[in-house]
């Protein structure tokens, strides 16, 4: 089964990410996606990951793509300022089983990665997994209702 065809995913890194998210966009495109934005940064030069995390959050919030995949080098930094929107859900992984969790039991809505910890084939691995997992509900709904402040 392809869990990509009806999604529409956006896409954020910053320099360190950048090399990781050209080869993330290359299999996202070859799967099908429904639609994609890579919302930069664009090159390897040194920059700043709020640039591109901000907008990509806002543009989640606003419905306009389902899902996020955020890249920068220990997946620190751009998952805490996505995390900063309320409607944002971002989950640090660096294994399949902790993406896959990210999805049943918190309803993770953006797939942070570490590209300086993570090889290409562990990075494609844990966005196949992210996204074939389902949210269980239940008990985990109640617990995430309970985390915006
Ligand atoms: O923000 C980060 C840490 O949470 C990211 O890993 C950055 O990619 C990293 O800090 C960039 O470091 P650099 O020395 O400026 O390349």
């Amino acid at each position: 089964m392809n869990p990509f065809k009806n999604l529409r995913i956006a896409i954020c890194n910053d320099h360190a990410g950048y090399e990781l998210k050209n080869k993330v966009v290359e299999y996202l495109q070859d799967e099908g996606v429904k639609k994609l934005k890579d919302f930069g940064a664009f090159s390897a030069e040194s920059s700043d990951y709020p640039d591109y995390a901000h907008p990509m959050a806002t543009a989640i919030e606003n419905k306009e793509f389902d899902f996020g995949i955020s890249i920068c080098g220990s997946g620190n930094g751009i998952s805490m300022t996505l995390n900063k929107h309320q409607g944002i859900r971002a989950a640090l992984c660096w294994k399949p089983e902790i993406a896959a969790l990210a999805r049943r039991h918190n309803d993770a809505n953006i797939l942070s990665l570490p590209a300086r910890f993570v090889s290409e084939s562990e990075a494609l691995d844990m966005i196949f997994t992210f996204f074939s997992a389902e949210f269980e509900g239940g008990r985990h709904k109640t617990r995430v209702d309970k985390i915006p402040c």
